[in-house]
């Protein structure tokens, strides 16, 4: 099977044209690729494929063969990859995923993508996924104690679920030994992405993140997006917030008139190869 290693912020997936290739299961090959010692090495699979609603669709896998909704480094990639591969010439184009169809602009320079703006969509902040907290309208600033440590949570869903918690530093946190407590806690049947958040003024974040079925990864576009909505929400930060995760910085915007929350950042290939899977 042919690939293209692509990586946005570090955040880094096997890519892989189902116009040309087929995958058979594409859970099994996630799986496969994904590990950085017997495979490829990658925070999961993402399968470009024709779309009937939109100009391509993109199908995202985890690390550990889960499938999620959404991926917003992965989706810039995808933006980058049909451009660059010569599938589209157009510089505005639509992408159907599992949270519905996203519109993507991109920045070309000297013949390739270099930076893509998404519409994420409208975050959604009373997610069906939690329904043992019925009493709540919405979680926003929820007390929960996790792994003896007390935090206030509030839940974001950008089609994929997100769990946002406020931290005074996020180089301190124990995020191997945290993260999959609050991935597999019961409150989230579906499990759940982790981000930490560290406001340092009204238009920054410092953001770590334990992904759903990949762990601890340099950079979440969907969890970015749900955490400066959470920040928003919690009266922490303006609309426009400039973003820094471990592998670089995404600029995030919600706009109020449109209910809806714009990404951008880079994507970039870094090889292309053959894996027999
Ligand atoms: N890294 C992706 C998110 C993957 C989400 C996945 N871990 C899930 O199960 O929801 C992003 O840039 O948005």
């Amino acid at each position: 099977m042919k690939f293209t290693k692509m990586q946005g912020c570090g955040n880094d997936y096997v890519y892989v044209n189902c116009f040309k290739e087929s995958v058979e299961d594409g859970s099994k090959a996630a799986i496969k690729v994904s590990n950085r010692h017997f495979g490829i090495g990658s925070d999961g699979l993402i399968l470009i494929k024709p779309s009937d609603k939109a100009d391509f669709m993109m199908d995202m896998y985890n690390a550990d063969g889960s499938r999620s909704q959404m991926c917003g480094n992965g989706i810039r990639c995808v933006a980058k990859y049909v451009y660059d591969y010569g599938l589209t010439d157009r510089k505005n184009i639509s992408i159907e995923t599992g949270a519905g169809i996203k519109y993507l602009d991109l920045k070309v320079e000297e013949g390739r993508v270099t930076e893509v703006t998404v519409d994420m969509g409208t975050p959604i902040i009373v997610p069906e996924l939690i329904p043992v907290v019925s009493d709540r309208e919405r979680i926003v600033a929820m007390p929960i104690t996790v792994g003896g440590i007390s935090y206030e949570m509030t839940c974001v869903s950008m089609g994929n679920p997100h769990a946002i918690v406020f931290v005074d530093n996020t180089k301190s946190i124990d995020i191997e030994k945290i993260g999959p407590l609050f991935e597999h806690h019961a409150m989230f049947p579906e499990r759940t992405n982790t981000e930490f958040i560290h406001v340092i003024d009204r238009h920054t974040i410092d953001m770590r993140v334990w992904e759903r079925g990949s762990g601890e990864t340099l950079a979440c576009g969907t969890g970015a997006c749900a955490s400066v909505y959470a920040c928003i929400l919690n009266g922490l930060t303006e609309d426009e917030v400039r973003v820094r995760l471990l592998g670089g910085e995404l600029k995030v915007k919600y706009d109020r008139e449109k209910n809806t929350i714009f990404m951008t950042g880079p994507a970039v290939t870094v090889f292309e190869g053959e894996i027999y899977v």
